[in-house]
């Protein structure tokens, strides 16, 4: 099921151009990574798709509908940081919170529960790490048990503890069935946590996808050929596959080459056999995220 859908997205601050004809989707039980450097206009979409900000072109659906109010009160967001009264317990904040949000004060509980935030929940705010104030901060977008959360930049400003938290926290509630969409410029954040990846360069969409159908067509193989295969005919076959691409010469008398989305190494191997080419050796090299990343934005 569709949980949101963007179409041809556009938004202008006066003549500069925030976002440029975005379409994605965000599929039931996903996590969904918005990841892009400061100013590519992930803000400005969750802005628009939680009906914040204006488009100045395209459309959002939630749920395969119109946004509307009671629609809206499907989905928990996080795009500031809330402002918490600090001599009140995270429990009396939370009250408060769910009494503005019009949300049932019953799902304060599991909030706080869900949040780990049990034990310390007549502590006052005052007294919290930054990691358990951002704790409270997504325990507040929980109140009224949505299905979805959004987002934005959950670990920022944190230490590498509060960071594991809240990374822990945002697999814990996917475990639980709920779809989140996270707005980051962290790319080990994206790799982490999420399923799905939208990258996006100054309001450009660059690439999206699975996280790791992102990373499987960025792998290269290197061929190691068998000591009685030369390296010309080698290199001939593999000029010959049309799904092969990038040919480089490495070290030792072996190659590196791309393969094509949907092609594996087993295919080169079989491909290969079949004319008479052994190779000694064959072996994925995975690029990670940030290589492809760097890449897609450079
Ligand atoms: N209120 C505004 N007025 C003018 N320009 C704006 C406004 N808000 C955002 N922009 C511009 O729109 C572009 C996209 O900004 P946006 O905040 O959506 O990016 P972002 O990817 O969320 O980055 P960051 O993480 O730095 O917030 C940037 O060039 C930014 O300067």
């Amino acid at each position: 099921m569709a949980i949101l859908e963007v179409e041809n997205l556009s938004k202008a601050y006066g003549s500069t151009t925030a976002l440029r004809n975005l379409t994605l989707n965000v599929e039931a039980g996903s996590v969904y990574g918005l990841l892009g450097p400061n100013g590519s206009g992930k803000t400005t979409t969750l802005g628009i798709a939680l009906g914040v900000l204006r488009a100045s072109g395209g459309s959002v659906r939630w749920f395969g509908q119109e946004p509307s109010a009671s629609n809206r009160r499907r989905v928990g967001a996080l795009l500031e940081t809330p402002n918490f009264f600090p001599y009140l317990s995270a429990r009396q904040n939370l009250l408060l919170a769910a009494d503005v949000k019009h949300a049932d004060p019953s799902t304060v509980d599991r909030a706080l529960d869900l949040t780990g935030l049990g034990t310390r929940q007549h502590d006052a705010f005052k007294g919290f790490s930054l990691g358990m104030k951002q704790r409270l901060a997504l325990a507040s977008t929980l109140l009224g048990n949505p299905e979805v959360l959004v987002l934005d930049e959950p670990t920022n400003g944190l230490d590498p503890q509060g960071i594991a938290e809240v990374r822990d926290l945002v697999t814990r509630l996917a475990a639980e069935g709920k779809t989140i969409i996270i707005a980051s410029h962290l790319l080990d954040e994206i790799e982490k946590v999420c399923t799905h990846v939208a990258v996006l360069q100054r309001g450009d969409l660059r690439a999206a996808g699975p996280v790791h159908s992102i990373l499987v067509t960025a792998d290269r193989v290197v061929l190691r050929p068998a000591p009685d295969t030369s390296a010309t005919v080698l290199q001939q076959a593999l000029a010959a596959l049309p799904w092969v691409t990038d040919v480089r010469p490495e070290a030792g008398g072996a190659f590196s080459a791309a393969l094509a989305a949907g092609q594996s190494s087993a295919d080169l191997n079989r491909a290969l056999f079949a004319q008479g080419i052994a190779l000694a050796g064959l072996e994925v090299r995975h690029r990670s995220l940030e290589a492809q990343f760097l890449e897609l934005t450079k």
